[in-house]
């Protein structure tokens, strides 16, 4: 085992660093991970955001890309970072964000057809610009900006926008009365005039918004700008003068606000979640004169993107049961069309969730990835898919030679309940050592994916482990019921779920039963803690991220009142549950050697999570360590804390339950 003080020269270390140089170093300065597609109407042009790799430092940058004849093309030489490529309705013109001038602070850059120069920044707004849209008439740019102390969703690695880097070192933390760079707005830019004007007025803070028309915007948002507060979000209909109208609230979760482009309807997804940005639920339509609202049924697909593709057909993607689904709701009729509906993951491996965008004749451009298919850019419609250019390079054939195989699988819990997942499994026969790796949320869900989304998958495959990928009750692409299930339950029948699985693979000769060890992160970091005091027969666990104590969770987290909530809806059981979910409070039933990772800027999980239970395991007599980053926030994102990290992940497994 690697000594606390450095992870370098032992057998471990050198494997992981050259497996991440033999993956990594084909591809530096090339793309990578691809998200955000986007396809002119007409079909002829593509842009997609790419992570760009210069070396195993730091973390990647972001540019972006278009396909031409095979080939990725990178669109902008801007220094620094570039994404969210959008081209306005006529397709002549592109506007993205870059972060040229403040690393990290995105402004709006327009570069129009024809232009041979660099694309044009806009005047700055006041924060980062998160999100653009065009209206429908192409006349004006949509801006979604947060403060520079906005803060960060889990998804976005936590801790706030820029204010912290700002600080001299000795500059203290601060929580005070909220200011004005807590919020997030909304600007309109006009490109034809040059005008750029503050769209939201004082006191909304603005979430997430689209167009409704060429004069009104349909938003997510809330009187308050705390992480919390989101989850109390309502539609709105804000115009051009600044009125702003209720158009619906909702008992969980509103998100992909998008009106049609005559401004008639809004299209919008209620869904429960856990994670802001992290919305995969039912269509409603909305009447705006009316008010009336229609629930749509897109047959059990779980939708997490919108694109209007005229003031008739709403575009969609989503997830049902592991495959990825693209469909076309006629809103007049209520009638959907499928345009395919395939168990590859359409942008999952970085984008979170299925995401596209539509041609006006129905066609989707996507990313294609499974566990054995580096990303690609893809035109897909009647005739087939078209790729239209692939990420892979001989770094990505390194890491098939070694990845194994993945295949769906699933068991029965014991209610009976059917339960999926994706198991991913080295060359050769079983009885394997097998990882349990938890997603996080709860409300998310494993699809078949490059990597599975975590470095840590092919490399445990690559040392002789089968990783198993659950996705228990309150996963993603079942269907609201499903998804709900875990609310008010959390460590409850999900519990079941995982252990019913680890039985039902050592049935089937898959996993070796003094062999079982448990990896996840933020939620999953929760399971794998939890999981530990429910049951002995873990050899290893890795919780990352964790919550352990619900009630310093609860005091400390920035989604307090979310943890709170989600352990029981009703305040007269919330304290009995606080203390009978938490793990500290059964560390004395553990048994299993538990390696606990945080990172110190956490604001979501923070790290005196993982602290309580490193201790409280120690307290008992089980071997624990507690490794915290103190430049990451939720997660381990940057090089060289991942080289480090996943030393220790694969020495822990190596040394309690050896491949
Ligand atoms: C993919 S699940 C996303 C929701 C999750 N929140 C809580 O469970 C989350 O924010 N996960 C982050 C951060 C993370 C990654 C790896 C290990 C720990 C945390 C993410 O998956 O990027």
């Amino acid at each position: 085992m690697a000594s606390s003080r450095e992870t370098a020269h032992t057998e471990q270390g050198d494997f992981v660093l050259g497996h991440l140089l033999a993956v990594h170093e084909p591809g530096f300065g090339k793309p990578s991970n691809l998200r955000e597609p986007h396809v002119t109407r007409d079909g002829t042009r593509t842009v997609v955001t790419a992570d760009v790799l210069d070396g195993l430092r730091g973390r990647p940058r972001t540019a972006l890309y278009t396909a031409t004849d095979g080939r990725f093309r990178q669109v902008s030489a801007l220094g620094g970072s570039a994404r969210s490529g959008r081209f306005s309705p006529d397709g002549r013109t592109l506007a993205f964000l870059a972060d040229r001038a403040v690393p990290g602070v995105f402004q709006l850059h327009l570069r129009a057809d024809g232009d041979l120069g660099e694309a044009e920044p806009a005047p700055a707004v006041p924060g980062t610009v998160e999100y653009l849209h065009w209206s429908p008439d192409g006349r004006r740019v949509l801006l979604g900006v947060a403060g520079l102390g906005a803060e960060l969703s889990g998804g976005q690695g936590s801790g706030t926008n820029h204010a912290a880097d700002r600080a001299e070192p000795w500059f203290p933390h601060v929580e005070d009365e909220v200011g004005d760079e807590a919020w997030r707005s909304l600007w309109v830019y006009t490109p034809a005039t040059g005008v750029l004007h503050r769209l939201s007025p004082e006191g909304l803070n603005c979430w997430e918004a689209g167009w409704s028309g060429p004069d009104r915007v349909a938003a997510i948002s809330s009187t308050a700008p705390g992480e919390d507060d989101w989850y109390d979000a309502a539609l709105t209909l804000i115009d051009l003068g600044g009125g702003v109208r209720t158009l619906l609230t909702s008992e969980v979760q509103l998100g992909l606000p998008a009106g049609s482009p005559d401004g008639r309807v809004v299209a919008v997804v209620e869904a429960v979640c856990s994670d802001r940005w992290l919305v995969a639920g039912d269509l409603l339509l909305l009447d705006v004169e009316s008010g009336e609202t229609r629930r749509i049924d897109t047959r059990g697909v779980d939708v997490t993107r919108l694109d209007w593709i005229d003031d008739v057909r709403l575009g969609y993607l989503g997830q049902r049961h592991l495959n990825s689904v693209a469909g076309v709701l006629d809103t007049t009729s209520g009638g959907v069309s499928e345009v395919f509906d395939t168990p590859v993951a359409c942008g999952g491996s970085t984008g979170m969730h299925t995401d596209g965008a539509f041609t006006a004749d129905g066609r989707v451009c996507t990313v294609h990835d499974s566990y054995r298919l580096p990303p690609q850019l893809v035109l897909s419609g009647e005739g087939g898919d078209r790729v239209l250019a692939s990420t892979s390079h001989p770094g990505t054939d390194h890491l098939l030679s070694v990845a194994g195989t993945s295949a769906p699988v699933s068991w029965r819990a014991p209610d009976g309940l059917e339960i999926e997942g994706i198991l991913c499994t080295p060359d050769g026969d079983g009885p394997f050592p097998l990882v349990v790796n938890i997603h996080g949320g709860p409300i998310w869900q494993f699809r078949d994916m490059w990597s599975m989304r975590s470095q840590w998958v092919p490399l445990l495959v690559a040392r002789g482990y089968a990783v198993l990928n659950p996705n228990p009750r309150g996963s993603s692409g079942r269907g609201q019921a499903f998804a709900g299930m875990v609310a008010g339950d959390m460590g409850g029948a999900d519990t079941h779920d995982i252990l019913s699985a680890i039985d039902a693979l050592v049935d089937r000769g898959v996993a070796d039963p003094t062999r079982i060890g448990l990896i996840g992160g933020s939620y999953g970091g929760f399971m794998s803690s939890w999981l530990v005091t429910q049951d002995d027969r873990f050899a290893a666990a890795v919780p990352v991220a964790p919550v352990t104590d619900w009630r310093s969770q609860n005091l400390t987290s920035n989604i307090a009142a979310w943890g709170a909530r989600f352990l029981s809806p009703s305040p007269d059981d919330r304290e009995a549950r606080t203390l009978d979910r938490s793990p500290v409070v059964h560390a004395g039933k553990a048994r299993t050697p538990c390696l606990n990772v945080a990172g110190a800027l956490d604001n979501c999980t923070p790290p005196g999570q993982a602290l309580e239970f490193h201790r409280a395991l120690r307290a008992n007599g089980v071997p624990s360590a507690l490794v915290v980053y103190p430049q990451e926030g939720h997660g381990v994102r940057g090089y060289p804390a991942q080289i480090d990290f996943l030393t220790r992940v694969l020495a822990w497994f190596e040394r309690h339950m050896p491949a």
